[in-house]
C-alpha cells in the first residue's frame, strides 16, 4: 500500500474513532445530553426568530465550545478515576479545575445567548 493510501486510511480511521467518541459522549454522559437538548432548543429558537448569519455563527460556536469542553472534562475525569480511583486532594483539584473550564465556557455561551436574543424580546 502506498504512503498516500496509508495516510488517507489512517485519517479516515481517526475520524471514525472520533465519531465513536462523540456518540459515546451523547449516549453515556448526562451533562452532554442536557447540553445537546439545549443546543436543539437554541437551534429551534434561532429558526423561530430568524436570527442573522453572524448570530448563527456565534450560536454554533457557543454550543460547540460548551460541548467540546464538556467532552474534555469527561475525558479528564475518566483519566483521573483510572489512574487514581481513591480519594486524593490532587485528583479533587484536577477535577475541580476541569469543571471550572466547563463553567467558563457555559457562562460565555449564556452571555452570547443573551446578547443574541434579548433584542428579539424587547
Ligand atoms: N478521587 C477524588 N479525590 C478527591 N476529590 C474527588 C475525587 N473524585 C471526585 N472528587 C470531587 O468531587 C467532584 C465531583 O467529581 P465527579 O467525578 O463526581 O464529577 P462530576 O462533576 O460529578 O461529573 P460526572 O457527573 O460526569 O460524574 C470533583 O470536582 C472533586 O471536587
Amino acid at each position: 500500500m502506498s504512503k498516500v493510501s496509508e495516510f488517507v486510511i489512517g485519517r479516515l480511521k481517526g475520524v471514525g474513532y472520533a465519531l465513536k467518541g462523540a456518540l459515546l459522549l451523547l449516549k453515556t454522559e448526562a451533562s452532554i445530553q442536557v447540553q445537546f437538548g439545549v443546543a436543539v432548543f437554541m437551534t429551534i429558537l434561532g429558526f423561530y426568530f430568524n436570527i442573522t448569519s453572524i448570530e448563527w455563527i456565534l450560536q454554533f460556536f457557543a454550543i460547540g465550545l460548551v460541548m467540546s469542553v464538556e467532552g474534555m472534562n469527561t475525558a479528564i475525569e475518566a483519566i483521573a478515576d483510572f489512574i487514581h480511583p481513591d480519594f486524593h486532594n490532587k485528583i479533587g483539584f484536577i477535577k475541580d479545575i476541569a469543571a471550572g473550564a466547563v463553567f467558563i465556557a457555559a457562562i460565555t455561551a449564556v452571555a452570547v445567548g443573551l446578547l443574541i436574543y434579548i433584542p428579539y424580546f424587547i
